[in-house]
């Protein structure tokens, strides 16, 4: 069983202010991460911040970083996020040319190894890679852009990678970021995800603090 304890929430900086993050950072801080978007305008067509902006976000965070990096050859470019300090760095398996050897390295650069599966490739021909992983990312919207809708129809595949968590064994995360929601968490946490990114729906609310916390307890209540 999964408990309170056990459900993250991880706000998304793509939907903060810009010119004022360490601030944007500090009013999440009752959150379990701080998600931070990566974008080359190359694997996806808008571009955001690198490396040099995550070295001076860590310095000020008060809660860990969990950077999805939605970029063109992560095999070069995502051990350096967790050799800078990212607990959590997360690479698409479309971009990637060798995702066991990358989550190895990331692993061995002393981060969680994340990968993340966009919402038109399969789950199943990369399921025998989660000895490698301590999450698995499924996104509920086309990566790109912030404020999108919720895609409802990739529920069974987080079913499906659940699924195939309990059976190969393995503490291994669920994340689904994209559409996020007090409208739609329910059906993520019911589906078996775990680790929730949410966007808009935390900076764009009236107090981020009070979004995280009823996120936090309507995926609680649909943990298993
Ligand atoms: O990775 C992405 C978009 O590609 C996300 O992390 C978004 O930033 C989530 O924003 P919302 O959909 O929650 O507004
Ligand atoms: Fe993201």
């Amino acid at each position: 069983m999964t408990d309170a304890r056990d459900v993250r929430i991880s706000p998304s900086i793509l939907s903060a202010d810009f010119a004022n993050l360490e601030r944007e950072l500090d009013a999440i801080n009752n959150a379990d991460w701080a998600h931070v978007d990566v974008m080359d305008n190359h694997f996806v067509p808008n571009l955001t911040l690198g490396l040099p902006v995550v070295e001076s976000l860590l310095k000020v965070s008060p809660i860990p970083l969990d950077a999805h990096l939605m970029i063109d050859d992560p095999d070069r470019w995502a051990p350096a996020y967790a050799e800078a300090g990212c607990k959590s760095v997360t690479f698409h398996v479309e971009a990637a040319a060798d995702p066991k050897k990358l989550a190895r390295d990331i692993r061995a650069a002393g981060a969680r190894a994340s990968m993340a599966i966009k919402p038109n490739t399969p789950w199943e021909p990369y399921a025998d890679l989660l000895p490698e992983l301590d999450m698995v990312l499924v996104m509920t919207v086309e990566p790109g852009f912030g404020g999108q809708s919720f895609m409802a129809e990739q529920m069974p595949k987080v079913r499906a990678v659940r699924e195939s968590i309990r059976t190969h064994g393995g503490d291994v995360w669920v994340q689904v970021d994209g559409g996020v929601s007090a409208k739609t968490i329910e059906q993520c946490a019911e589906a078996g995800a775990d680790t929730f990114v949410a966007g808009s729906a935390v900076y764009g609310a009236e107090s981020a603090a009070a979004a995280i916390d009823e996120l936090r307890a309507l995926a609680a209540g649909h943990a298993h």
